[in-house]
């Protein structure tokens, strides 16, 4: 995309930003794919980053299933390897800090970076002894040496697949055990245009979630129609919904998520490159919601797909929306009050930003 953001400029919103939704798998560094891939042996279509780049990224408005494509060209490099997984976790946080984050939730599968106890093994790996329990521990060991280098505030999200509704009931279960390790929260996501309807092995993981107390966001809306977010909400139980852009095609669903709060964590430039929205910005559903008050974050998704930052979506919403300094603040607060801390420390991310922002207290938005 052509407004990307260089390092050479000031950032649209220079102030502290929270994240909400950001794939770990979606964020790796282009530099490290390629140094993994020589320490292990592995043998790559490219041997440079700007080669490789140009095999892992959309740069036009594709089909989520082409963009999830994408995936299949190096997530053998880093699955299985214990070095690799916790190696991409640090550097994630450590890109989170230049971009201006305080405090981030980042989500992936486990099963998708494990090579045992994982059924099918994923990416064509040969089996290893790498579980996805094991997996959670090195990503929570990388973002805890993160934040510690780094000074920004990292938790982490786990994934349930679409498509693999038997590795769900095992994703809560890891959800329960690394709770007090930075695992906030449940999401399920994938292909929604393939796998409309939730199979029992995820309503099971997310009655499970609900019983337990683990907090939960869905994927719904993002390229699926209003009925995968109604699923999401009434039957899934979810507290935030990952995209939502098509909420809007149902009035009376629409107008329940905003007398409820929802929030929705937007992605701007994945909406565009995934096909999920149609390209011209300035009919993004995003502007609906920003009229009506809505509860949303702004948020990169996938930034190594996208070949983007976190200011690369502020700089699109500013160019093509409207959006403020004002606008910037009001959605970054709201992202901190919908995030999956708890209230003490939700309160302290909130006191942080407010005394970033010379505000002081929420009224004042
Ligand atoms: O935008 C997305 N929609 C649905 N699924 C996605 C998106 N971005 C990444 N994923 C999938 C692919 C990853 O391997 C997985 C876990 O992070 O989640």
């Amino acid at each position: 995309m052509a407004e990307h953001c260089t390092n050479d400029r000031q950032p649209t919103f220079s102030k502290p930003k929270v994240e909400l939704h950001v794939h770990l798998d979606g964020a790796i560094r282009i530099d490290t794919i390629l140094d993994v891939a020589k320490q292990r042996g592995i043998l790559l279509p490219a041997d440079t980053v700007a080669a490789l780049k140009g095999l892992c990224t959309v740069s036009e408005p594709a089909t989520l299933t082409e963009f999830l494509g994408k995936f299949n060209q190096y997530m053998h490099v880093i699955a299985g390897d214990r070095k690799a997984i916790k190696r991409i976790a640090y550097e994630f946080v450590e890109a989170k800090a230049k971009e201006g984050v305080a405090y981030v939730e980042v989500r992936y599968s486990p099963h998708f970076l494990a090579n045992s106890g994982v059924e099918p093994i994923p990416w064509d790996q040969k089996e290893g002894d790498v579980t996805p329990d094991e997996v959670v521990r090195l990503v929570n060991e990388g973002l805890s040496e993160g934040e510690k280098a780094f000074k920004v505030k990292a938790r982490s999200i786990l994934c349930c697949m679409r498509h693999m509704p038997n590795w769900s009931m095992e994703v809560v279960e890891l959800c329960k055990k690394y709770r007090n390790d930075g695992v906030v929260a449940i999401d399920l996501a994938g292909d929604e245009s393939m796998n409309c309807v939730a199979y029992p092995g995820h309503r099971n993981a997310y009655e499970e979630a609900v019983k337990c107390g683990i907090h939960r966001t869905v994927h719904a809306g993002e390229v699926g129609p209003p009925s995968v977010v109604k699923e999401a909400v009434d039957v899934l139980k979810a507290e935030r919904i990952g995209h939502g852009y098509h909420t809007v095609e149902d009035q009376a669903l629409y107008r329940r998520l905003l007398e409820n709060n929802m929030h929705f964590e937007i992605c701007p430039v994945s909406s565009k490159l995934t096909g999920a929205c149609d390209p011209d910005f300035t009919k993004h559903p995003l502007i609906k919601f920003k009229k009506d008050k809505a509860n949303y974050s702004l948020n990169t998704d996938d930034p190594l797909i996208f070949n983007s930052t976190l200011d690369t979506d502020y700089a699109t919403v500013q160019k093509y929306m409207g959006f403020t300094d004002e606008d910037f603040k009001r959605l970054n607060i709201n992202a901190a009050q919908a995030s999956f801390l708890p209230e003490k420390e939700k309160k302290d991310l909130l006191n942080l930003l407010y005394n970033a922002y010379d505000m002081v207290d929420s009224t004042e938005l």
